[in-house]
């Protein structure tokens, strides 16, 4: 009897103090667990209208309010696509460009809660369309700026301005966004470079390995604490619906030198054979990007020739090779180092592409396979794609040819390095563009330095305190099993 009280006097009280202690930390942990559990995310919106020359866009951006200085946070939320043609097309009819944004604002309050909108930014940048414009008819263009800027600040956000973006701003954002999606600005990995192909304007953006020669091609970024020096440069009237209207343009000249048939016949070898359709000549020489002598007749046919390497001969003659001042050039004497690193090439680089399934192989067999495409009788093309808008696709062929003639005796990409170029439309669930870049840049959400080691997220924490609360319950076991082992073998010793 003796003995076995004796065991009980120093193991009882004991297992109790342990257990006592192991339910007082669980308890604790749980608390603190629960505590510490993130409210209900609260979120922030951004807004940017991407007023392109062939049309608009509305983005949406959100991003956790307590975590906006941290990179890769922000997504897009939404996007919608205005209706009807650029705001540059209302240029005769100021009114309507703000008229035309009215559906995609309205979806806008709907997909942003009610009680986000007075501090909502929302910001509209024109592109090409409005430079072009701009050179054409300033009053015009301030007209259909005035009427974007009034619609937008009838709508319940915070208004922070409609204006002409420069190309050289354009770039900048451009690479900017690519490079925040894919998480580069953090990390000491590389960049990646940027090339946008819009209706009027292309740019070409990239850390190159050289020296910058040119005031008007470099800009410098801090952001979280590391410096960028960045190559820029836009082409304004390189955007694929000008570059054919110069090309067109062009053959029309010298058809209309050679030919006294009325109407004109334009032989264009970058459409397909069997291609016959009537056009007007105003529609091609409306634009300050022709400079050709605009023919007598109004109407003329244009039929299609179905003829790759003509095509391409024809397109390298709106690209002027010679008078580089600088130690190397693109083209039309612009200064550009050699292209470095890999490249993201979106918007109609990647519609027109993705399109033909070009987007991977080398060059070789990319321009074998366009060639083929571009032989292929129009009948044939209409009866592949039953879908398309006979617009586009009658266009797909100039439009491929000048993609390739643009990047190799443009840019002077090479069969080496065509491999780097990876076409894309979006990275995670965000487009490429320059509107993401835009609003992070004046919403100051990229710091020029790098912020503090963000805290561990609440998943973490949970799989830290549950390793931490096993290892404490392990050393209560082996405390209890050690009292217990020496409470025996003090016991056996009396014995
Ligand atoms: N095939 C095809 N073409 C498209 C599509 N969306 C736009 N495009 C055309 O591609 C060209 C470039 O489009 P965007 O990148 O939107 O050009 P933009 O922003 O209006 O023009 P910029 O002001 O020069 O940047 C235009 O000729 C459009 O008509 C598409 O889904 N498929
Ligand atoms: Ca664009």
């Amino acid at each position: 009897m003796d003995e076995q009280g004796g065991k009980n006097s120093w193991n009882r009280p004991v297992a109790i103090f342990l257990a006592v202690i192991a339910a007082v930390i669980i308890i604790m942990v749980a608390i603190s667990v629960v505590q510490n559990k993130p409210l209900h995310q609260k979120y922030k919106y951004g807004i940017v209208l991407d007023a392109g020359s062939s049309h608009t866009s509305v983005f949406i951006y959100e991003w956790p309010a307590e975590k906006e200085n941290n990179t890769g946070m922000v997504r897009q939320k939404h996007t919608c696509n205005v209706k009807g043609k650029g705001i540059s097309s209302y240029s005769a009819n100021p009114q309507g460009a703000g008229a035309s944004l009215y559906e995609c604002m309205e979806e806008a309050k709907q997909k942003i809660p009610a009680h986000r909108h007075p501090e909502t930014p929302v910001y509209l940048g024109a592109t090409a369309g409005m430079r072009l414009l701009r050179m054409e008819d300033e009053k015009a263009s301030d007209k259909v700026l005035a009427s974007v800027a009034q619609s937008l600040k009838s709508y319940p956000f915070s208004y922070r301005g409609a204006r002409i973006i420069s190309g050289q701003e354009e770039g900048a954002f451009g690479w900017i966004t690519v490079n925040y999606l894919s998480e580069n600005l953090r990390k000491p990995t590389g960049t990646l470079g940027a090339l946008d192909l819009g209706g009027a304007s292309t740019q070409i953006t990239f850390v190159p390995q050289q020296n910058i020669e040119s005031k008007d091609n470099s800009i410098d970024f801090r952001l979280y604490g590391n410096d960028y020096h960045l190559y820029t440069h836009s082409f304004l009237c390189y955007g694929k619906d000008q570059a054919l209207k110069i090309s067109m343009s062009k053959i029309l000249e010298s058809a209309n030198e050679a030919s006294k048939t009325d109407p004109i016949e334009l032989r264009d070898p970058c459409f397909h054979p069997g291609y016959n359709d009537s056009k007007t000549v105003s529609s091609f020489f409306n634009s300050p990007c022709v400079k050709e002598a605009k023919p007598a007749n109004e109407n003329f046919v244009h039929v299609g020739l179905g003829n790759w390497s003509q095509c391409q001969q024809s397109i390298r003659k709106i690209f002027n090779t010679g008078n580089c001042l600088y130690t190397r050039c693109s083209f039309n004497g612009v200064f550009q180092p050699s292209v470095y690193g890999d490249f993201g090439a979106f918007s109609a680089f990647f519609f027109v592409m993705d399109f033909l399934n070009l987007t991977s192989g080398t060059l070789t067999t990319t321009k074998k396979k366009l060639e083929a495409y571009c032989s292929t009788p129009w009948d044939q093309i209409v009866k592949n794609h039953p879908q398309v808008y006979k617009k586009y696709l009658s266009e797909y062929c100039f439009s491929a040819t000048y993609i390739l003639t643009l990047l190799e005796d443009g840019y002077n990409f090479t069969s080496d390095n065509w491999k780097d170029i990876r076409f894309i439309k979006k990275i995670g669930d965000s487009d490429a563009g320059w509107t993401l870049g835009y609003m992070l840049n004046l919403t100051n959400m990229i710091p020029a330095e790098a912020p503090d080691t963000p805290l561990m997220p609440y998943e973490g924490y949970v799989t830290f305190i549950i390793l931490f609360l096993l290892l404490i319950l392990f050393l209560l076991v082996l405390v209890y099993f050690y009292f217990h082992r020496s409470t025996r073998t003090a016991q056996k010793d009396i014995i």
